[in-house]
């Protein structure tokens, strides 16, 4: 808990208080389960300490930045031998609500409070020698900054050009906050297209009308920060809006998240890592495509985003606004119970249909070339006939197609067809991903896409000798290539990791869309979501099935998601009736819940029939769970760690009715760079019963481990709350 013993821990008086001693105690970025005192020498430093204060402070034989989260008059600890505080950081103490914020994260996470908070506090701040100039050199960055802003109007539209749907969705936002006043939970469920963007920035206009508010827009990918931000930039030029994410280099994030700490930035548009900064005069929150699994951190703490973003709203008594065209199941229960406001835009914005649903059967021959047929391609390839069909005829009208794969590379698997030897990766359970020449390196390679091991391709089969390699399945490069020979006269562009990172960036491959000079897109999900395209005709997407059956209970919520934000990409611009495009689906399995919703546009049917199937099976959001994650040399050690935490449990009587805990399991990629996996998965109907549980472990763990390495076993653990994969 982060408290002061102080009657205030601000402004007292510095006289007085220089009779007794200063103790503050400091948290640094490690799983200390405490923080340690250290003396503060006020004379010395100039300044009384705040809870919130960044200092830096002697740690072992060196020195280290930290947190100061308490100041008092006593320590535990002989105070004769405490260390003194070496500097403060030239900055505001962090805002009481964020050290809330960070207090109830840490605890609802399981993570000490150092490693919650300050992971979140970007590298400049936590380099002591640079605070002697860092003012100045903020200062100089800015007035920079200020003089190149160019006006621009992209996107620009204003309460009085919305579409009724849109002025009818805004009038409830605004009307209600009187209503409600304080907090408030807001689903704003459209279409694809609907424009949903533009209700919420002209209400975040209203909010922003307070001189002082600050406003805070979380978006789930750094790829969709630079066309929302020149369309915020259009709504507000007057507004200082700062960017935050991991894309941006560390001084600019570090100047940003000065920015916004201080209140002088009014607008933080950011991904989860902006979710937790400290901003003073926060009054609402918007967090647009609420559902995407890239709000859930997946390293260190694993906190989601959004979750963090409702208990901040509702702490601090302020409005936040979740959208999405296809809302996660937790928020659209949470909507339909009544518990969320739920507003709705039924419509796309400027009056074109739905994008039409195709499934195309693969196993019905009609779908498929025969030998012989005009057009078919030479190698065996992925697109059926009557995809390829619409291609062309989406080609002819001018229209742009997009094509998705979930795969980057060419070909997932080399195999030897003598021996049937597959190109395993060395230090995981996976196969090594062929990639063509001048994706990664200047030759052809194999790479590991869960350790990086890259090695070349092998031009006799490693076990039996034989010459006649040949690849196994389909990536993005190889649907380039498939497609660059059926449509010679197309232009075609690959939008994956590999080639956003040959250009400059993926914004760059975007503007070539935007711009016009691409006929046809192959992509991984980079391409599906919201990105607001003008003249796509037509989607594809090929690999649907694999994600369709999968042990994880959530794939079809995920797969249903995708597929509905990429179809949504098709058609945007049309007006009044006018066709919203197309997407085509080839699929094995057309009669699947999945795609028989897809096809009718049902979002709500499919999130009624998902949520059905979790009440019955009590999975979450009917339900809580945690994941205790365990990794060492060897899976037996792994699991053997998880059994006898099981044990444990069990002879303290922590496992109850109310509280379920399953058998340690391999997890799915069992062994990723040497490490052996394994997880325990904890389930329980209430909250607080899971928290108590999750507390014991920790302590439990904790008391036997060195950081988070077992000290017998030497596995390797972390707890996970709320996972969004099992
Ligand atoms: N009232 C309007 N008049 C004309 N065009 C509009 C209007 N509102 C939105 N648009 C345009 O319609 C397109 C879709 O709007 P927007 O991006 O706001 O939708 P969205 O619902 O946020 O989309 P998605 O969820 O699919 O990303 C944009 O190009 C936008 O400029
Ligand atoms: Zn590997």
């Amino acid at each position: 808990m982060i408290s002061t013993d102080l009657s205030t821990s601000k402004g007292g008086n510095l006289g007085q208080m220089m009779l007794k001693p200063i103790v503050v105690q400091v948290v640094f970025d490690k799983p200390l389960a405490q923080g340690f005192d250290y003396l503060w020498d006020a004379e010395k430093i100039g300044k009384l300490p705040e809870i919130g204060n960044l200092v830096e402070v002697p740690l072992a034989r060196s020195k280290s930045v930290g947190l100061v989260i308490k100041v008092s008059d006593h320590s535990d600890f002989d105070i004769k031998k405490l260390k003194s505080v070496n500097y403060l950081a030239p900055l505001p103490a962090l805002d009481p609500s964020m050290l809330r914020l960070i207090n109830f994260a840490s605890q609802y996470y399981v993570h000490s409070l150092g490693e919650t908070i300050l992971p979140t506090i970007p590298q400049m701040w936590k380099k002591s020698d640079e605070w002697g100039q860092i003012l100045q050199k903020i200062e100089v960055a800015e007035k920079k900054k200020a003089k190149n802003k160019a006006l621009v109007t992209e996107g620009l539209i204003t309460k009085d050009r919305l579409n009724p749907n849109q002025k009818e969705a805004l009038d409830a936002l605004i009307a209600n906050k009187e209503k409600a006043g304080g907090f408030r939970a807001i689903l704003l469920q459209g279409q694809t297209g609907s424009g949903k963007t533009a209700v919420f920035l002209n209400w975040l206009a209203d909010i922003l009308e307070d001189e002082s508010a600050q406003v805070l827009l979380l978006v789930p990918e750094i790829n969709l920060t630079p066309q929302l931000e020149r369309r915020v930039n259009a709504y507000f030029p007057e507004k200082k809006m700062v960017v935050l994410h991991s894309g941006i280099s560390e001084k600019k994030r570090g100047i940003a998240w000065y920015e916004a700490m201080t209140g002088k930035a009014k607008i933080i548009l950011g991904t989860r890592l902006a979710a937790l900064t400290s901003l003073p005069y926060l009054s609402a929150i918007v967090v647009d495509e609420e559902h995407d699994a890239s709000y859930k951190q997946q390293d260190g703490i694993r906190y989601s985003a959004r979750d963090l973003a409702i208990w901040r709203a509702h702490d601090l008594g302020i409005p936040i606004l979740l959208s999405s065209a296809t809302p996660s199941l937790e928020t659209w229960m949470a909507a339909q119970s009544g518990r969320y406001e739920n507003i709705r835009l039924d419509q796309r914005a400027q009056g074109a249909a739905l994008p039409k649903v195709h499934l195309i059967n693969t196993r019905d021959p009609q779908n498929q070339y025969s030998p012989g047929d005009v057009g078919a391609p030479k190698q065996k390839s992925l697109i059926t006939k009557t995809l390829a069909l619409a291609i062309t005829k989406n080609l002819e009208a001018k229209k742009q197609s997009l094509i998705l794969i979930n795969r980057r590379g060419f070909a997932p698997v080399l195999s030897c067809n003598a021996c049937n030897w597959l190109s395993k990766c060395t230090q995981c359970s996976t196969y090594t991903v062929m990639h063509k020449a001048g994706s990664i390196g200047n030759k052809a390679l194999l790479n590991c896409h869960h350790c990086g091991l890259v090695k070349s391709i092998p031009s006799f089969c490693p076990d039996c000798g034989n010459a006649d390699l040949k690849t196994l399945g389909h990536g993005t490069q190889k649907l380039e290539d498939a497609i660059e020979e059926m449509w010679p006269n197309a232009s075609v562009l690959r939008v994956d990791i590999d080639s956003s990172r040959k250009s400059k960036g993926a914004e760059a491959l975007f503007q070539k869309i935007h711009e016009g000079h691409v006929d046809i897109i192959v992509g991984t999900q980079m391409i599906a979501k919201g990105h607001d395209y003008q003249n796509i005709g037509l989607v594809a997407v090929l690999d649907a099935d694999s994600r369709l059956y999968s042990a994880d209970f959530r794939a079809a919520e995920r797969l249903f998601a995708q597929l509905v934000q990429v179809a949504g990409r098709a058609g945007r611009a049309g007006t009044d009736g006018e066709d919203g495009g197309a997407i085509y689906i080839e699929t094995q399995y057309p009669e699947s819940p999945v795609y028989q919703y897809l096809l009718h546009h049902d979002v709500d049917g499919f999130l009624a029939f998902t949520a059905n199937e979790r009440e019955e099976a009590k999975l979450p959001p009917c339900s809580y769970q945690a994941l205790i994650h365990a990794e060492g040399k060897s899976l037996e050690k792994a699991i053997q760690f998880l059994n006898e935490l099981k044990q444990f449990l069990r002879a303290r009587g922590v496992i109850t009715k109310e509280l379920k805990i399953y058998d340690p399991v391999p997890k799915p990629i069992m062994r990723v760079a040497g490490s052996e996996r394994a997880q325990l998965v904890i389930e329980s109907m209430n909250r607080k019963t899971l928290q108590e549980a999750l507390e014991v472990i920790d302590q439990h763990l904790r008391h036997n481990s060195q950081g988070r390495i077992s000290k017998t076993s030497r596995v390797r653990w972390l707890i996970e709350r709320d996972p969004i994969a099992i």
